[in-house]
């Protein structure tokens, strides 16, 4: 698996725009019939993506993780991206339509992800594109409940403005009053038809790192993801299905040339949704 060292802050301004892309943004999360995982030690979060592709695709204990087996001493945040798909788990399988997200805690072995099938064991749907795993891991020092939220089923919370650009709804899906966890939260935005920015005004949180996984993004669109400290700002170009990883210094927002939407999720010291710092943009550089 990729490794990705942690990065101080007063790195950032003596970064070129491919140093910035290789430390910060995953380009190729989804690849067919593979699982890419980046382990970033930024809260020793792990990555990427798992498209079955007509396999079945298990989690790979990569000698990164030392462990015999990958949620052996981890928990995961799964959210479906493509056509519907199963995983199964500690004896259950769960069918994971497009935006479901399904946590594993820790001890959970021998996970399989597949596509779903249909009754003559083809393709479920076959008009309809494979599934499309993300998944975003973190430490875990107990075990908390595997459990499926299908989509529209998590805290829902409706932000922003269409005057500003920014009327956003924002999905919670593990956190700390929906699925438990040890320290993974997770979630799902959806900007609304015409509006362009999320996360305005922009904020950090000193004990998490987030990353977001942009997707519904146009292939002729880019969404503009502003990081840095917020008085050393910098931006990535982001196309359709890649993340980008946000240490805890640094910003997290975008604006699209078309509408999108996001998985975000996070890891760190707590799980306080609203333990952040935000600024107010006329104060950023
Ligand atoms: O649109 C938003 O605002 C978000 O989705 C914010 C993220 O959830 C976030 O950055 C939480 O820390
Ligand atoms: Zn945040």
């Amino acid at each position: 698996m990729e490794q990705r060292y942690a990065t101080h802050p007063d790195q950032v301004p003596g970064m070129d725009t491919q140093g910035l892309r290789d430390a910060f943004l995953l380009e190729q999360v989804f690849v067919p019939g593979e699982v890419t995982l980046v382990y970033t030690h930024h809260d020793r979060i792990v990555l990427g993506g798992a498209v079955p592709a007509g396999t079945v695709l298990t989690l790979p204990a990569d000698p990164e993780i030392r462990s015999e087996y990958f949620l052996e001493h981890r928990e995961v945040g799964i959210v479906n991206l493509g056509g519907t798909g199963t995983v199964t788990a500690g004896g259950e399988t769960f069918t994971m339509p497009k935006g479901a997200c399904l946590y594993l805690g820790r001890g959970t072995d021998g996970v399989e992800l597949a596509d779903a099938t249909s009754a003559d064991g083809g393709p479920e749907d076959a008009a309809q594109p494979g599934a499309q795993f993300y998944l975003f891991s973190a430490p875990a020092h107990t075990t908390y409940p595997n459990a499926l939220v299908l989509p529209g089923e998590g805290n829902r919370l409706e932000l922003g403005d269409p005057l500003t650009s920014n009327r956003r709804t924002l999905n919670q899906y593990v956190h700390e009053n929906g699925v438990r966890s040890c320290q993974v939260v997770m979630g799902v935005t959806e900007l609304h038809p015409g509006s362009m920015w999320n996360t305005m005004p922009a904020h950090t949180h000193d004990r998490r790192t987030e990353c977001y996984l942009y997707f519904d993004v146009p292939d002729d669109a880019r969404v503009v993801h502003l990081c840095g400290e917020p008085d050393q700002t910098r931006h990535l170009l982001v196309a359709d299905r890649q993340a980008v990883i946000s240490p805890s210094w640094s910003v997290h927002s975008g604006v699209g040339t078309a509408s999108y939407s996001f998985v975000w999720a996070m890891a760190g010291e707590n799980q306080a949704f609203s333990d952040m710092d935000t600024f107010p943009v006329t104060d950023m550089r």
